[in-house]
C-alpha cells in the first residue's frame, strides 16, 4: 500500500478513476470508426461486433488516460465490462491495465474474486504472473485487485501471498454500496456484532504481517461511499487497513460523507468515480451526433479531466 500512498501524496488526490465503458458510455462514432479495420481483421463476422467494442473501449479509456494521468494516481478498470464481450473485451482490459501502468498510474484492477484455496490460488496469478525469473510473465499489469471475503481465510490467504511477493495489494469487500448489500453484511451476530464489522476484524488480522512503512497493511478494505457513518466507524475499528471507498458520484456518495474515511492525516482511503468520470461528456452539453469520432474523443478526454479536477478539489476540501 506504500506504493498508493506516496503516489496519492505525490498527486495530491486520494481518488481513482474507475474504467468501466459500456456501450453507453462510448459515443457511438467512436465504435463505428472502427467498423472497416475490423470487418477486414476477424475471420466470423459474428465476431466484429464484440470485437469493435472492445477495440473502441481500449482507445476511449486511452483518451481517460492520457487526460486524467498527470491529476489521479490510479485508475480502477472493472473486468465485467469487457468480459462482456469475451476475449476480444479481455484483451482490452489487460492493455487497458498496461497502458494506465506505463503513463506511471497504480491499476487496481477490480475482479473481485474469491474461491476455495485451490482456485483461489489460481485466480491469485493476477498479481504473481506466471513463470519466474527470465520466464517471468504478468499478463495483467494490476498493482492490486478487489477480493470477495465470503470464503473465508483459506479464500484469502493465496491473494495476501501473491501480493506480498509482488509487491502488490489486495481490497476485500467489506460493507459495499449497493441497496441490498444490508441483507448481509448488516446481519447480527450472536456477539452483537454486525457481520460486516467481523470481516473488518479479519482483515485486519489478514494484513497484520504486512504493515508497511505508511502503517497501512497490503489488504486494504473496500467501503462504500453510500455508508458515511459506518465507514468512519470502520476507520476507527481498522487502524493499519486502507480503504477503497466506491460509490461517489453517480451512487449518490459525497465528499462530505466520504471524509469520515479518511485518518486524521487525511490518509488512508482513495475515492472511486466511474461513471461520474467516464460519462462527464454525457453531460457537458457539448457532444453533437455529427461530430467526427476524434472530436467525439477529445470530448470525452476534456469532460473526464474536468470531472477528475472537480472531484480532486472537492475532496480536498474536506481533508485538513
Ligand atoms: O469493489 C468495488 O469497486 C465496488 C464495491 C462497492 O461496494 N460498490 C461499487 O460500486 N464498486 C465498484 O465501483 C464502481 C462504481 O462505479 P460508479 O457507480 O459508476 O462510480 C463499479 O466498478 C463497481 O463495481
Amino acid at each position: 500500500m506504500d506504493r498508493l500512498i506516496e503516489a496519492i501524496e505525490a498527486k495530491q488526490n486520494p481518488s481513482v478513476v474507475g474504467l468501466d465503458p459500456t456501450e453507453a458510455l462510448v459515443p457511438e462514432q467512436i465504435v463505428a470508426s472502427f467498423a472497416e479495420e475490423i470487418g477486414e481483421q476477424v475471420e466470423d463476422p459474428t465476431e466484429a461486433p464484440a470485437t469493435q467494442l472492445s477495440v473502441a473501449f481500449f482507445e476511449f479509456n486511452r483518451a481517460i488516460i492520457d487526460a486524467v494521468a498527470d491529476i489521479v494516481p490510479a485508475v480502477k478498470p472493472q473486468i465485467a465490462m469487457y468480459e462482456a464481450l469475451g476475449p476480444a473485451g479481455i484483451d482490452a482490459y489487460a492493455m487497458t491495465c498496461e497502458y494506465a501502468k506505463q503513463q506511471g498510474l497504480y491499476v487496481l484492477g477490480d475482479v473481485k474474486r474469491g474461491d476455495i484455496g485451490s482456485t483461489a490460488a489460481a485466480y491469485a496469478h493476477h498479481l504473481s504472473g506466471i513463470g519466474t525469473g527470465e520466464d517471468a510473465f504478468d499478463p495483467w499489469h494490476e498493482d492490486a485487485v478487489t477480493v470477495n471475503p465470503y470464503l473465508g481465510t483459506d479464500g484469502i490467504a493465496p491473494f495476501v501471498e501473491a501480493a506480498t511477493s509482488a509487491d502488490k495489494d489486495i481490497f476485500v469487500l467489506v460493507r459495499t454500496s449497493n441497496p441490498s448489500s444490508s441483507e448481509l453484511q448488516e446481519l447480527e451476530l450472536a456477539s452483537g456484532e454486525h457481520v460486516y464489522e467481523h470481516v473488518a476484524d479479519l482483515i485486519e488480522g489478514w494484513g497484520a504481517e504486512t504493515v508497511g512503512k505508511s502503517g497501512y497493511s497490503r489488504v486494504g478494505a473496500v467501503v462504500g461511499a453510500t455508508h458515511p457513518e459506518e465507514g468512519k466507524a470502520l476507520r476507527a475499528r481498522m487502524p493499519h487497513t486502507f480503504f477503497l471507498v466506491p460509490g461517489y458520484g453517480a451512487q449518490g456518495g459525497t465528499a462530505q460523507g466520504v471524509a469520515g474515511m479518511f485518518d486524521k492525516d487525511g490518509r488512508g482511503a482513495l475515492v472511486n468515480s466511474s461513471r461520474g468520470i467516464i460519462g462527464a461528456w454525457r453531460k457537458s452539453g457539448k457532444y453533437d451526433e455529427s461530430m467526427s469520432a476524434d472530436d467525439a474523443l477529445d470530448l470525452v478526454a476534456e469532460s473526464a479531466r474536468e470531472a477528475a479536477k472537480n472531484m480532486r478539489d472537492d475532496l480536498r476540501a474536506v481533508l485538513p
